[in-house]
């Protein structure tokens, strides 16, 4: 039959979902259009329980350096300057898992003049072996979580088990997602919150359903606080060492630019340093290159064992977010997705 008369008779129509890529017939192959999952779906379908495992291994994976299991380069940046922005490109393929993956990230620099959110994300997850995209995602709610579930891990791994006192200073998303991890794997007796702005310290304590105490400044959040969690948008430092008590665990979240501060030359100096990544630290964060403090490990280098936890001694976890992180998330999200479709 004529493919005019095939039409017609709709006998050679493609099923609605798939898409035959061109070439040679032996290379043709069959694709379904991405699935789109956006952020209530995303929400729902991501557990810390079950993506805190996952970013564990990942991180040890990462801090291996064997290419079979993970390739994650540096984030690229480009300069959003009209905006006062930048985009993050953010690869990784982890071959023995099959997972390859992207985050497109924009971040603002408030203190420069943006007005718009400190993070803007979306995730592709691709088919490792075809490249056609799988998953179109929503990145926040994705980088809110894992960023949350990784200073977490860090916590777990070197803050002092009998922490009673936690302090978060910033009051944003990323604040109330590690209050959420947080308050969820420890058992602190008190939480206290520090915003640059008395209205976000009271509407943060406000929007949370355990007891946190709103502070006035730092120093009052931070003194005596036995695990510190710094997640502003400040590009001077905000934490100085001269208020935090020796032993302390500080993950340091914000200040992903090598010339923004989160934290002072003091406390970058006297901590012990882990981070996620070593090549992201060197390139990315000021606190890192600005003090010039020593990195002593990765986090997965503790998790690993080929680097000790130093839980006596102050430490700070510096964290610029890895795309490997991001990966791992996105295969769990899309995991649950197909099983929650497949009986529809
Ligand atoms: N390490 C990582 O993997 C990631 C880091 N980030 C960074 O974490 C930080 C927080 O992100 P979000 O919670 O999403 O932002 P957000 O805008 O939701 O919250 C930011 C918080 O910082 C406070 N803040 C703003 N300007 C300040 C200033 N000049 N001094 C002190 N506090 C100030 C705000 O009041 C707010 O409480 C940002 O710096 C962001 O770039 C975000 C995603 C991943
Ligand atoms: O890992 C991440 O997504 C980001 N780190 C800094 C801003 C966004």
């Amino acid at each position: 039959m004529e493919k005019e008369q095939a039409d017609a008779a709709g006998e050679d129509e493609e099923p609605p979902v798939s898409r035959n890529l061109s070439g040679p017939p032996e290379t043709q192959v069959m694709t379904d259009p991405p699935v789109v999952i956006w952020e209530d779906e995303v929400r729902q379908l991501l557990h810390y329980q079950a993506l805190l495992p996952r970013l564990e291994e990942a991180l040890g994976k990462f801090s291996r350096r064997d290419s079979a299991e993970v390739i994650q380069p540096v984030r690229t940046t480009i300069t959003l300057q009209k905006h006062h922005g930048f985009l993050g490109l953010m690869p990784s393929y982890m071959e023995n898992d099959g997972i390859l993956c992207t985050k497109l990230v924009c971040f603002y620099n408030r203190e420069a003049g943006s007005t718009l959110p400190a993070t803007q994300a979306t995730v592709l997850l691709l088919d490792s072996e075809y490249g056609n995209v799988k998953a179109v995602m929503d990145g926040d709610a994705i980088t809110n979580m894992r960023t949350a579930a990784v200073s977490a891990i860090s916590a777990k791994l070197l803050m002092r088990p009998e922490a009673e006192v936690l302090a978060i200073l910033g009051t944003g998303n990323q604040a109330l997602s590690h209050y959420n991890v947080f308050t969820e794997l420890f058992s602190f007796k008190e939480v206290r919150v520090w915003s640059h702005t008395r209205e976000g310290a009271e509407r943060f304590r406000n929007s949370v359903s355990g007891p946190v105490t709103a502070c006035v400044s730092v120093e009052e959040a931070v003194r005596g606080a036995d695990a510190i969690v710094t997640v502003t948008r400040c590009t001077e430092p905000v934490l100085f060492g001269q208020w935090v008590k020796p032993g302390a665990h500080v993950a340091a979240v914000g200040a992903c630019r090598p010339n923004w501060r989160e934290l002072d030359d003091v406390l970058m100096k006297e901590a012990v340093v882990y981070v996620d990544s070593r090549e992201g630290a060197m390139a990315e964060s000021g606190d890192v290159i600005r003090s010039g403090a020593e990195v002593f490990a990765e986090l997965g280098d503790v998790i690993n064992g080929t680097k000790p936890a130093h839980r006596g001694k102050t430490t700070v976890f510096k964290s610029l977010g890895m795309a490997v992180e991001d990966a791992v998330s996105a295969k769990l999200v899309f995991d649950q997705w197909k099983s929650r479709n497949s009986h529809t």
